[in-house]
């Protein structure tokens, strides 16, 4: 709101009423001033302005006449609002005293409205990019706001009062603005900037005294439009993969630039502490100095395409990136990279010697791929490899447990690769796939003519190849009767005697046993030997099943797709999406049953990703074709049977339809079963 106190002058030569016309124009000369205010006995009556005066001088005999005056004067208190009124030419402001404290004529009070009202516009709309420029009647540039002297280019100083008309340039009739019509997104350029926005006639009174221009950068305006769209692209990515928060989101813009980092922010990976360090850096940099390899938004930027890659950085830090160009019409915009995190979660509290070790095993690894890599991200396996690699150093038996397709065997491998034995060998018999009738000779070899059809020269048996070794005894439960007697001799006496020989030998070796059976209740039933279970069950790890660690189902997924990919030489890799399902889904097969569905991925799928379709038709398709078929995988008591199968229906259930109200219709039980359920589960 605009008040009188906004826009009043001061009053600088009062005159009394009885002065001559040749003593006022010595005020008007003395002064330099348009206007003098005329008083009788002290109180204001009129003016006489410059005109007035001219006036009457030209129509005077003598200059010694009295001047004239005008009392067409209002009164108005200074903190009221401005208003106007008819017949007034002039406006006197008063303060609370009635004191006059300015004045103002009507004509100049419009002006003035005018130019306020411009500037609050202005400053509103500079924050918004908005350029104004007014003319008057003549297209002389009047007024100029700071945005458009930004956007053209030129200063206010060089602009006012030069003809708009002439300096824009533009297919429309300026003219018609002058004669009421307002034109709407003009494009126009002046100085060679090109601008966009409209033109409005300018009336004050009913006439009109000029236009106003109000436009923006044409460039500035582009440019929000394609952030605009990057910004939707980018959302519908984002929403995609966005899922969880164990992802760094990196916007990197054509020129290499790190614009934002969003997600998590892999501190080991740049090395640096906080996102800040990075942002506004060229991605190059990093590259360039061996921070990590290699570069995906280079790779990217060639091959013009979404890419994957895994990066090492010069730590221990390792991860797996996907590069998504986004283009806007053919140029390439940015680039988002998604990463996350595979380093094995121990290397951070590795010593530089359990580092070197790991380097010697690494490379030991290298030359003997039969051994397995154990991989994993999960505190639970990273605690027991902790444990696993503390007694590995002493010679104690040790029994792995754990449903089937945990990684017994990595484990069992672990174990003696980080033991004293390590350069010896580590041997491995499965006692559920040898004939019974066969693993005596396996495990304790024959001397030669000792049986038909055994070799004439005889045969060492696997505790002698075995010896200063390990020997991992794999299934464990299913060794017969008869022959968990002579393997609790062995253990015992710690010498063997091959079939048909006399002379024993001592034997030095590291025994690990596993199974996936539940020993002690065989023990109970009478299907293993009470004396030989205390022997294995000196120092017994529980392997947890997959579903009880689900951070390592993506470095699982990742490390079995690098090893298909090089055996079967495909280049191909998963989707982010594709990843957040093998996340989800429960894994009754263990990290065997992922290691499989990974290979068929691989095989079967076409095209260079696999996409999330992909995983969920081998994850369920197959399901659903056998809906009503269930498979029993080995016996169990029926009240156990039974509760399992509800967990994994309700677990996998709530997993695909989250609400308890949906599930329910699909399992056909009321949605109070599904939640009583779900609370006992819990
Ligand atoms: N943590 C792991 N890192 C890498 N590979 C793994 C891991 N765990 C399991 N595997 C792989 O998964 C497959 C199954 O593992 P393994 O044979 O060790 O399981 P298991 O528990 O011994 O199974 P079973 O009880 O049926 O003998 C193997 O190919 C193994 O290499």
């Amino acid at each position: 709101m605009i008040i009188w106190k906004d826009i009043l002058k001061p009053i600088s030569i009062f005159v009394d009423v009885r002065s001559t016309i040749e003593a006022v124009i010595h005020h008007f000369a003395d002064q330099n001033i348009d206007i003098v205010f005329v008083t009788e006995k002290g109180t204001l009556i009129g003016y006489c302005t410059k005109e007035l005066l001219l006036n009457q001088i030209s129509k005077a005999s003598d200059l010694t006449q009295l001047i004239q005056y005008k009392n067409d004067i209002l009164k108005v208190p200074q903190y009221s609002p401005v208003e106007f009124y008819h017949n007034v030419s002039l406006m006197i402001g008063i303060n609370a005293k009635e004191e006059i404290v300015g004045y103002t004529t009507i004509e100049q009070a419009r002006h003035h409205i005018n130019e306020l009202r411009l500037k609050d516009i202005n400053l509103l709309l500079h924050g918004a990019g908005v350029g104004i420029v007014r003319t008057n009647v003549d297209y002389q540039i009047e007024f100029i706001n700071e945005t458009a002297e930004n956007i053209l280019g030129i200063s206010s100083s060089f602009l006012l009062l030069r003809n708009y008309k002439t300096l824009l340039t533009n297919d429309k009739n300026l003219d018609k603005v002058l004669e009421g019509e307002t034109l709407i997104s003009v494009n126009s350029s002046i100085n060679f900037k090109q601008i966009s926005g409209n033109f409005y006639p300018l009336q004050v009174d009913g006439n009109i005294t000029g236009l106003v221009h109000v436009f923006f950068s044409r460039e500035v305006f582009e440019e929000a439009v394609q952030e605009l769209d990057f910004v939707r692209n980018l959302n519908s990515d984002l929403q995609a993969v966005y899922a969880s928060s164990q992802e760094q989101i990196l916007v990197i813009d054509g020129s290499g630039r790190i614009i934002r980092v969003a997600g998590m922010f892999l501190k080991d990976f740049w090395k640096v502490e906080t996102p800040e360090k990075i942002i506004g850096k060229n991605i190059d940099e990093f590259s360039k100095n061996n921070i990590f390899q290699p570069n995906v938004f280079d790779l990217c930027k060639k091959q013009k395409k979404k890419v994957t890659a895994i990066q090492d950085s010069a730590g221990s830090s390792r991860v797996w990136s996907v590069a998504t160009p986004v283009y806007h019409e053919g140029k390439l915009e940015k680039v988002v990279v998604l990463s996350r995190d595979i380093t094995q979660q121990s290397s951070s509290l590795k010593d530089q010697s359990e580092k070197d070790a790991d380097q010697a095993l690494h490379n030991r690894q290298e030359k003997n791929n039969k051994e397995k890599r154990l991989v994993y991200r999960s505190k639970k396996i990273e605690q027991l490899v902790i444990e696993i690699k503390r007694v590995a150093q002493f010679n104690s038996t040790i029994l792995l447990e754990g449903e089937s397709g945990v990684g017994k065997e990595v484990f069992a491998q672990k174990i003696h690769t980080a033991s004293p034995r390590n350069n010896q060998a580590f041997v491995r018999i499965n006692c559920g796939a040898i004939p019974e009738n066969l693993i005596e000779s396996e495990l304790f070899g024959y001397e030669k003519g000792s049986f038909t059809g055994a070799d004439k020269n005889g045969k060492a048996g696997l505790f002698e190849i075995a010896n200063n070794g390990t020997l991992f005894l794999d299934e464990i439960g299913e060794l017969p009767l008869n022959m968990q007697v002579k393997l609790l001799r062995v253990l015992q006496e710690r010498e063997v005697t091959r079939i048909g020989g006399v002379r024993p030998l001592s034997i030095n070796v590291r025994i690990i046993t596993a199974t996936n059976k539940d020993l002690r209740e065989m023990v109970n039933q009478g299907d293993f030997r009470e004396d030989l279970y205390y022997r294995l069950y000196v120092i017994p790890f529980r392997i947890p099943a997959l579903n009880e660690r689900k951070e390592d189902i993506f470095p699982l997924s990742i490390h079995f797709l690098e090893q298909f990919k090089q055996m079967y030489d495909i280049k191909k890799s998963f989707t982010p999406e594709a990843i957040e399902v093998l996340e989800t889904y429960t894994w009754p097969g263990n990290v065997r049953e992922l290691q499989n569905i990974v290979e068929r991925l691989i095989l079967l799928t076409e095209g260079e990703w696999i996409q999330r379709e992909h995983v969920l038709k081998y994850l369920y398709g197959e399901v659903k074709k056998k809906k009503k078929q269930l498979f029993v995988l080995e016996l169990m008591p029926l009240k156990e049977a039974v509760e399992e199968l509800e967990t994994q229906l309700i677990e996998r259930g709530m997993q695909k339809y989250r609400t308890a109200d949906k599930l329910s219709k699909v399992l056909g039980v009321s949605p109070a079963t599904i939640s009583r359920r779900i609370k006992k589960l819990k």
